[in-house]
């Protein structure tokens, strides 16, 4: 986690902006002439960098999610890949959120994510489902390209209880804090050559629900070389009153998504939209996509200066 945690710390920041495009949150005047697949992806990609220009000084990353440009087929794809090319080169740590997980063999394939560089991420999300030999392949390729990865443990979505929060020990240990415990493992194998560990947290991190913040301050005490992605802020409900327990007592530990809560901002502004020129509307995305990066960093930077006031 080094490059994320430097650009967290010289950001003073540790938000990450998805970028989730979809039809419903673009300006209509942006896909008006998409009467193709290809028009929509290049629509989107001119979105994003509206976005991303607004907001690479001021966030330390973006978390493009694969599954919004996989739904326009190979040129969704190639936008995706366009995307986070044009984020690093803006200097932000890109979070492919991909969810992959498979068998060994077929893991191995999807870890190309971080060792090919067509992709341009600096980590990607991953599915634990499967267990050890579905993670290793990806834990392996992050050591090597010195990348990071996210499994996922406690999601923020109102179903996770189904499988997450069952119990699986007579302790009554849930599945999410067993996931928790592996990755502090599958971490630790991971960290004994990483330049990661002299940070204090390993290359393998966690997703962990801002939805559920109970769950967020217990596993944050049981996987103390973790570092977590947080999404679930905002648009599902998440508040930064409960994100204090996801961060270390130093304040530091875990990164906050928001995705339609950043590119979607522009759709609370009084303009018309419609009638502004393609390149006007675009510089609206960017300045509501900027103003609520701000109010969110204040938002959890508050949250924890709150915190530190209390515990003084
Ligand atoms: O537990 C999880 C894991 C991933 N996500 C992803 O994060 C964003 C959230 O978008 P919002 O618009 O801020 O709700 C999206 O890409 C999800 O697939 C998650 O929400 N929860």
């Amino acid at each position: 986690m080094r490059k994320l945690r430097e650009a967290i710390r010289a950001t003073g920041n540790p938000s990450v902006v998805g970028l989730d495009p979809t039809d419903a949150l673009l300006p209509a005047v942006l896909l008006r002439d998409a009467g193709s697949l290809e028009d929509k992806a290049e629509a989107y990609y001119a979105f994003n960098c509206a976005i991303i220009d607004a907001v690479a000084d001021i966030v330390p990353a973006v978390k493009p999610q694969i599954a919004m440009y996989e739904a326009l087929g190979p040129a969704g794809v190639a936008v995706y890949a366009r995307t986070n090319a044009y984020a690093q080169a803006q200097g932000l740590y890109v979070l492919g959120d991909i969810k992959r997980g498979d068998i060994g063999s077929t893991a191995a394939a999807y870890a190309a994510h971080l060792s090919v560089d067509v992709w341009h991420e600096d980590a990607v999300t991953v599915n634990p489902y499967l267990g050890s030999d579905g993670i290793t392949p990806f834990v392996d390729a992050a050591e090597e390209y010195d990348k990071d990865i996210f499994v996922l443990a406690k999601t923020s979505n109102p179903s996770s209880s189904e499988l997450q929060d069952l119990p699986v020990s007579d302790g009554g240990m849930t599945l999410a804090e067993h996931v928790g415990g592996l990755i502090e493992q599958w971490g630790g194998a991971s960290s004994s050559s990483s330049s990661s560990s002299s940070t204090g947290y390993s290359r393998v991190g966690a997703v962990v629900g801002a939805t559920h913040p109970e769950a967020g301050a217990q596993l944050r005490a049981l996987m103390p070389h973790t570092f977590f992605l947080v999404p679930g802020y905002g648009a599902q409900g998440g508040t930064a009153a409960g994100l204090a327990g996801f961060f270390d007592s130093a304040g530091s530990g875990a990164l906050i998504n928001s995705s339609r809560g950043i590119i979607g901002a522009w759709r609370a502004r009084p303009e018309a939209f419609d009638s502004l020129s393609t390149s006007a509307a675009l510089e609206m995305v960017g300045t509501a996509a900027r103003e609520a990066a701000v109010a969110m960093r204040e938002d959890i930077t508050t949250a924890l200066r709150e915190r530190t006031k209390e515990s003084a």
